[in-house]
């Protein structure tokens, strides 16, 4: 026996031609039933078009061909071909229903079972595969349809079961899934049909399948479409939403079309094809590797380039002349081309400026740098009198972001006031740098009332501002288990935290602009790859945008962040990919005003009972925060006399240099003492010599007792409620704690989330 399925040519648009395969075929004698199955005239069948990949779309000759499903070849004595039908059934129910003789009718496409499927896009891919492969020798083609070919077949019996690819338009589909089918084991259970309105190439709609991506996100469904239509775009949608791939697959998609058109991988003469602007390194490279991954499933891909420093700039340049999407920090890009007039004419060709995280890159203080660019991107030589002008741009202009202000989002959705604004401020003064190729850019708000990711939980913390620590342990100790992110709104608060919660044994590292740019990304790497237990990052807003780290359950804000927009994005590093999580805001008196207003402008257009509604205070209990304050301010204090000592040696190292080049007596006490210091900062300086000045032994012995306070067992699982009511043996409890930290802030619980 040999072969399930069976192809046929048919001129294009034309009725079916027998193929040479068939004709010899149909010439056999048509025998009696072998086992369950029925010998059967080829012409009876239901045959298919043929689903070719696309990557065999230009594979003359193959064109017009179709195929049946659940056919098997039989040799016969005299070494004639006989087919015969496969019955679902058992060989005894087959033969049953052969003894009644019942006419052959054909294959059903209607599914035997509700929600059973006919057709395997995996076996029909493979088969075409093989046609492709098979063309010179026909006769081969049955054989190398045996053994494989039944596990295949088998194994998509079993996803007929369960698939329910209800796609509306037959052709899209039978690409999308013949591509899907070519993807391999993983894309029999993919079910892309979401993805089919969006108007993708089976390449990129595989590459998605590899991804596990079922459907488009609320953006992408968006934004895709308009972008592949060719208008610019202004996205809007909640953090960890799937902006990267809203603007990605669109490019990509380009890029397919390009080199389809050309034939070959375009030269390298072309130039990119898109130009990614990202405010920080950690994020270009993260676009970087988004690209990478959505590009990996496909037949060819683009070369992706990032631009972020680190590298020789001569390097670089190598890397951008043959790049086709290159991702890039605007201050280290415009160092890169303005040395290479060769390489900045190319990017005056590029079919997408994409700005992501717009609102942070336009906004004051950080688009110095990316205007450079963008003027010398728009200036072309004007061919009269050798002036260089601002062209009309060519390319298509895209703008990512979580928040906008609120104006510009008002003017946007064609509402609100507009004459009053202050220019410097809306982003509509920025957004004209960005010089539109339309009058008017397609703004997609998939979020206009909550910015804020929909699995997210947000809670405040009422403590003294010198309890900041105190709290942020006890918060920390609750989730003992999470991946917590903590923002700080100064670097030196991040250099001071981390190793305090070292200290206390808990895995942290920090994160912020001070760090060579590979302790960055050690640090964010180590963060992420810790599974199954606590593992912290202490970092300033460095890290608030864009960053993607895998389950991130809880992030908390030291400090109250400066702007709502920071909040809404620091926020956003947990409770992504419709995930959930936690933000929690650690509160000082003197930061209450600000924090009220914070929330009452990020929950705006919520409706509900008071803006502050949204943010739930948390109660904490303070019996446990007493009982671990001890161990709190030991961390702290060795914490902050080895942050000392660093500081005292490099400040050290600093003036005696200075002292040698000025050819004077270095004497650091003298130096010291010379100083004036006066007001809050005396305060600190002093607490800076004292902790600097702390011996190695008297701080071996406080590691000491440090050690010994850890090793004590403290049992958060009681809170004062229940030691109020006096119905539980507290002692008792204690006793059975496992040495774990079991407790639970009410309200907000990661599991119930
Ligand atoms: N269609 C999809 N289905 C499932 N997951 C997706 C899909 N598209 C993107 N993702 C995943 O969602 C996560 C968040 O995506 P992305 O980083 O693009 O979010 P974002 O909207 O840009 O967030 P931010 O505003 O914080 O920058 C990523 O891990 C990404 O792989």
């Amino acid at each position: 026996m040999e072969g399930v399925k069976k192809k046929r040519k048919i001129a294009a648009g034309g009725e079916p031609q027998v193929s040479a395969k068939k004709q010899k075929t149909k010439a056999q004698p048509q025998k009696s039933t072998k086992k369950a199955r029925r010998a059967i005239a080829l012409d009876s069948l239901r045959w298919k078009t043929s689903k070719l990949p696309a990557m065999l779309d230009d594979a003359e000759g193959f064109y017009g061909l179709e195929e049946v499903d659940d056919v098997e070849v039989f040799r016969n004595a005299d070494n004639t071909l006989e087919f015969r039908a496969a019955d679902a059934k058992s060989d005894t129910a087959s033969e049953a229903a052969n003894d009644s003789a019942d006419e052959f009718e054909g294959f059903d496409d209607e599914p035997a079972e509700k929600d059973e499927q006919p057709t395997t896009p995996a076996v029909e891919q493979s088969g075409a595969k093989r046609e492709a492969k098979g063309k010179k020798d026909a006769k081969s083609d049955t054989k190398a349809e045996s053994k494989p070919e039944k596990k295949a077949d088998k194994k998509a019996d079993k996803k007929a079961k369960t698939a329910s690819p209800l796609v509306e338009d037959p052709q899209l589909e039978s690409n999308v899934f013949g591509a899907l089918a070519d993807a391999g084991d993983m894309q029999d259970e993919a079910d892309m049909s979401a993805w089919v309105s969006l108007g993708l190439s089976p390449q990129l709609l595989s590459s998605l399948a590899k991804l596990k991506f079922a459907k488009p996100t609320a953006i992408q469904a968006a934004a895709v479409p308009e972008v592949l239509a060719g208008h610019d775009v202004i996205g809007k949608a909640s953090t960890g939403s799937g902006k990267t791939l809203a603007f990605a697959i669109p490019i990509v998609e380009r890029w397919l079309d390009a080199t389809e058109a050309e034939g070959e991988t375009p030269p390298e003469s072309k130039g990119p094809i898109a130009l990614i602007l990202s405010p920080t390194r950690e994020l270009a490279h993260q676009i970087s590797d988004h690209i990478k991954a959505l590009c990996e499933g496909l037949p060819t891909s683009p070369f992706v380039c990032s631009v972020t420093g680190g590298l020789a700039v001569q390097k670089q340049q190598r890397q951008l002349t043959k790049a086709d999407i290159v991702i890039a920090t605007p201050g280290r890009l415009w160092e890169v081309l303005s040395g290479s007039p060769e390489l900045m004419g190319k990017f005056k060709e590029i079919g997408f400026l994409v700005v992501d995280e717009a609102d942070r890159l336009l906004t004051e203080g950080h688009f110095k740098e990316a205007e450079q660019l963008f003027n010398a991107l728009d200036r072309y030589e004007a061919e009269e009198n050798d002036e260089p002008v601002q062209d009309q741009t060519r390319r298509q202009t895209l703008v990512f972001s979580a928040t906008f202000h609120k104006g510009l989002q008002q003017k946007l959705a064609g509402k609100g006031k507009y004459g009053l604004m202050n220019q410097q401020d809306s982003m509509e003064y920025l957004l004209k740098k960005l010089n539109f190729r339309e009058e008017k850019p397609k703004f997609v708000d998939v979020n206009p009332v909550s910015q804020m990711a929909e699995g997210l939980k947000e809670g405040l913390v009422e403590c003294g501002a010198m309890e900041k620590d105190l709290y942020l342990y006890n918060i920390l100790l609750l989730y003992p288990n999470a991946r917590s992110l903590i923002f700080t709104n100064s670097i030196s608060a991040a250099r001071r935290i981390t190793p305090m919660l070292q200290n206390l044994n808990l895995t942290s590292y920090p994160l912020h602009s001070e760090m060579p740019q590979k302790a960055r990304l050690r640090s964010i790497e180590r963060f992420s790859s810790i599974n199954g237990k606590a593992s912290i990052l202490v970092a300033t807003d460095v890290a608030a945008r864009g960053l993607d780290i895998p389950n991130v359950d809880l992030v908390i804000h030291y400090h109250v962040p400066r702007a709502a927009d920071a909040y809404v994005h620091r926020s956003g590093r947990t409770a992504r990919a419709q995930k959930t999580g936690l933000s929690i805001l650690l509160c000082a008196p003197e930061e209450v005003v600000p924090t009220r207003r914070l929330i009452s402008k990020v929950h705006s257009e919520r409706k509900g009972a008071g803006k502050n509604h949204f943010v739930q205070t948390l109660d904490m209990d303070r019996k446990l925060a007493s009982r671990i304050k001890p161990r709190v301010t030991l961390a702290k204090k060795i914490a902050d006399s080895v942050l000392a000592k660093e500081k005292g040696s490099k400040d050290d190292d600093w003036m005696r240099k200075a002292a040698e080049e000025l050819g004077v007596e270095y004497d650091s006490e003298e130096i010291e003492n010379a100083g004036k210091w006066g007001g809050r900062g005396r305060v600190r300086k002093e607490k800076q010599k004292e902790a600097r000045s702390m011996t190695k032994a008297e701080l071996g012995a406080l590691r000491g007792e440090l050690k010994a306070l850890l090793s004590q067992r403290v049992n958060t699982g009681v809170s004062e409620k229940y030691i109020a009511t006096g119905l539980v043996d507290i002692d008792e409890l204690l006793k059975g704690a496992k040495g774990e930290f079991l407790g639970r802030v009410d309200g907000l619980d990661i599991e119930s989330l």
